[in-house]
């Protein structure tokens, strides 16, 4: 079974149709999306700024309500769960934010800032709060001494690992992780991705990795959702995305990863003719007329249509 099942989640936000309007119009953030995630594997939302991807986050973890749909999470229904107020937020679940500036409370201690998990779910005495988030630090490569600094003490990448020791002080099996190293450097980038993937082998996590970036989607993930006005146009294994790449969308995300060497740019900028003439020959076969993607099930041939038993590659 895997550990995280998404059934058809929708996330709709309701705001007045216009000025005069009294009827609230649904805007429809999230539309209906489908995914699993196995242990110890990273699954990657990827989709253009505004195409739904922090929404599904924050609903798998509790910040946005659903409007339907089912989250079922290390074989418990979180859904039913949270609809019946046993809960809301699931100790098994960490995240790690986009910005480690605006994450980290600036007039908190690190201490504070790491144990704050503990103090919510885990009663433990000073000493022993004190051991642990001494423990955390290490783990994350900051030393122990720096407890009583603040975050502004510190530099991004360093900040980014505070946020990871919080995510992981409760030892979850899931971290959503929302485009964690937009904010860094690139040199940095390359290292706090590295530590995640170091930290994901040693404690048996897995990721729901958010980010734009496909070249860091490619870096990270097994398995990748792409997303589009709130729906997936496509879904599959990163290899299977990568290589064989069936949506137009996708096409047109791929052919816009930047190329070091001037021969393969040339190439590539054909490629880019070709699949945006490819787009509006075509465009019908693979949206509405609001522009919205058909369900994938309309488009045969796709990763999702042969993951939902309805026919396939
Ligand atoms: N609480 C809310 N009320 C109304 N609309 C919202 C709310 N939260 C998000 N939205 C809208 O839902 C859409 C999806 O937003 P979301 O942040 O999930 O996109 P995203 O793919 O993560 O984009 P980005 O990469 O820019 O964060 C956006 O148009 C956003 O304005």
């Amino acid at each position: 079974m895997a550990l995280l099942d998404i059934k058809d989640l929708k996330v709709h936000f309701y705001g007045r149709s216009g000025l005069l309007s009294r009827k609230k119009k649904p805007f429809k953030a999230v539309d209906g999306i489908s995914f699993c995630i196995e242990e110890g594997q990273t699954y990657g939302l990827v989709g253009e700024s505004g195409s739904g991807k922090t929404t599904t986050g924050r609903a798998i973890i509790g910040l946005n309500p659903l409007t339907s749909g089912n989250i079922t999470f290390n074989g418990r229904d979180l859904t039913m769960e949270r609809r019946r107020g046993k809960i809301t937020f699931d100790r098994n679940i960490g995240m790690i934010f986009q910005d480690p500036y605006s994450s980290l409370n600036p007039k908190k201690r690190v201490l504070d800032i790491v144990a704050e998990p503990l103090r919510n779910f885990e009663r433990l005495s000073p000493k022993k709060e004190l051991a642990k988030v001494q423990q955390l630090l290490a783990q994350v490569g900051i030393s122990a001494d720096s407890i009583y600094k603040y975050p502004h003490e510190f530099s991004g990448g360093q900040r980014q690992r505070i946020g990871i020791a919080r995510a992981i002080a409760l030892k979850p099996k899931l971290i959503i992780a929302d485009e964690p190293v937009s904010a860094l450097d690139l040199s940095v980038q390359a290292q706090v991705l590295n530590f995640m993937k170091d930290i994901q082998k040693e404690l048996n996590l897995s990721y729901l990795f958010i980010s734009h970036d496909l070249g860091i989607i490619k870096h990270m993930c097994d398995q990748i959702g792409i997303m589009y006005r709130g729906r997936y146009v496509e879904q599959g294994s990163s290899d299977e995305l990568f290589s064989n790449p069936q949506h137009i969308y996708t096409k047109r995300l791929l052919s816009a990863i930047p190329v070091k060497e001037p021969a393969e740019r040339e190439k590539r900028a054909r490629e880019r003719e070709a699949i945006a003439e490819e787009f509006q020959t075509s465009y019908h076969r693979y949206f509405d007329q609001e522009g919205l993607a058909y369900p994938l099930q309309h488009i045969a041939g796709t990763h999702y249509a042969a993951a939902q038993g309805t026919g396939g590659r």
